[in-house]
């Protein structure tokens, strides 16, 4: 089995790379990271430490890799026989692969299907990349790739820092992982991946992941980024900090307990379990790669704004946590983040409800711009 995967990251190598190579498959990375593209083709494996209360070492193999910009041909060729594609290299790099892919997909010599699946923060992540693919496609090429080619959405969930080591393939990882895949456009057999969990609808499951693991997450980060913290971690012992985390997943669990039925008990221990992964002590998380691309962050379907607007739609109220992780955003003046200082422009141009109208799609006269520019004075 041969699986094409474009990004050999954090979650890439730490994550989905692993486990498709555990689950019998070829994996051949694709990226633009040459000191990482050289190593993986020079040595075909790599190591995963597992940082638990133990740590493990897992040697992943059979792994090689293309540059995505210099081996074009060679990319295509894979692809033109992948059982699996995969991405995971953020949602703003999507439409910069899907015309690599939409070459591959023209070349498919076989019948046999292929499934593409994007691993990205994102809701409907696959079909954003589908949408993108298809543009390189003519009708004619769409139609005959319709029975050969399907794009399932999915969940990602496991927490992989920012890391530096000696072996510049070595990744650091927590023990838990959850990756729940679609499996309504599967083609045939769903495709073989140990660990996986497959779904018919993924959508109470990406909501769940999405707006407990990173909504948290995001709030620590931009309240600890506020506070002059370095690490998530430093950021959870801060008493206030936690406070609020545990506040706005109050909120944002009230949302999708309403919305999708899961049992109030079980998500408080979903919520728990979350909260001790955020305060793992083995693992050096910066709050800034947690903070990254607050712009994205801001969009109205992402982490922050779409429980807020929910809770408010659902129950009335204005979620008064989850506003001041809206705020704590609204000042993350990071200049090392090139959406944090596009950020900051917007805001001196077009004051707080101009930046919220621009990326959050919120008008300023819905009550929660109020209640987060109030927040924004308790920070
Ligand atoms: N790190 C984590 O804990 C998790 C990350 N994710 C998601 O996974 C995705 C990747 O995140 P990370 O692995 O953390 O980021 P990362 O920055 O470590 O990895 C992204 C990789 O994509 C590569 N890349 C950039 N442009 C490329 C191109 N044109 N062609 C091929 N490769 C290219 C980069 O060189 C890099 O190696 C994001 O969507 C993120 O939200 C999801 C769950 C967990
Ligand atoms: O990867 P993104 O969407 O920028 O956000 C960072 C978040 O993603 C994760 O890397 C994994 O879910 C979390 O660590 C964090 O919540």
């Amino acid at each position: 089995m041969l699986a094409v995967h474009f990004g050999a990251g954090n979650i890439g190598r730490g994550f989905i790379g692993s486990l498709l190579s555990q689950s019998g498959y070829d994996v051949v990375f694709v990226d633009v990271n040459e000191k990482v593209v050289q190593a993986l083709q020079q040595r075909g494996t790599y190591d995963v430490i597992i940082a638990g209360e133990t740590t493990e070492k897992q040697i992943v193999s059979n792994v090689s890799a293309l540059h995505s910009h210099h081996q074009q041909s060679e990319i295509i060729d894979h692809i033109a026989r992948a059982d699996l594609v995969t991405t995971a290299v953020g949602p703003n790099v999507l439409p910069l692969i899907s015309q690599t892919i939409a070459e591959g997909l023209k070349k498919r010599l076989t019948d046999h299907p292929v499934h593409i699946i994007a691993c990205e923060n994102m809701i409907g992540g696959s079909e954003h990349l589908k949408k993108y693919v298809w543009e390189h496609l003519s009708e004619q090429e769409q139609a005959s790739l319709k029975d050969k080619c399907a794009f399932l959405n999915c969940a990602v969930d496991r927490i992989v820092p920012n890391q530096s080591h000696d072996d510049p393939l070595t990744v650091v990882v927590e023990p838990f992982f959850e990756w729940v895949i679609e499996t309504k456009q599967v083609i045939g057999h769903v495709p073989h991946i140990i660990g996986a969990h497959f779904v018919d609808d993924l959508q109470p499951y990406i909501e769940r992941k999405l707006f407990t693991v990173n909504t948290g997450h995001a709030i620590v980060s931009y309240l600890g980024y506020r506070k002059k913290y370095e690490t998530i971690h430093q950021a959870m012992a801060d008493r206030d900090i936690f406070a609020d985390v545990t506040n706005a997943l109050r909120e944002s669990g009230r949302v999708l307990v309403h919305q999708y039925g899961w049992d109030e008990a079980e998500h408080q221990a979903y919520i728990d379990k979350i909260v001790q992964r955020f305060m793992n002590p083995s693992m050096t998380d910066e709050v800034t790669r947690v903070a990254r691309s607050p712009i994205r962050k801001l969009g109205p379907n992402d982490r922050l704004i779409r429980p807020a607007m929910k809770y408010y739609e659902c129950f009335g109220e204005v979620p008064t946590s989850l506003a001041k992780g809206i705020a704590a955003l609204l000042l993350f003046d990071y200049e090392g983040d090139p959406e944090a200082v596009q950020l900051q422009q917007t805001i001196k141009e077009s004051g707080i409800e101009g930046a919220l109208e621009k990326y959050a799609q919120l008008s300023s006269d819905h009550p929660l711009v109020a209640e987060i520019k109030k927040q924004m004075f308790h920070i």
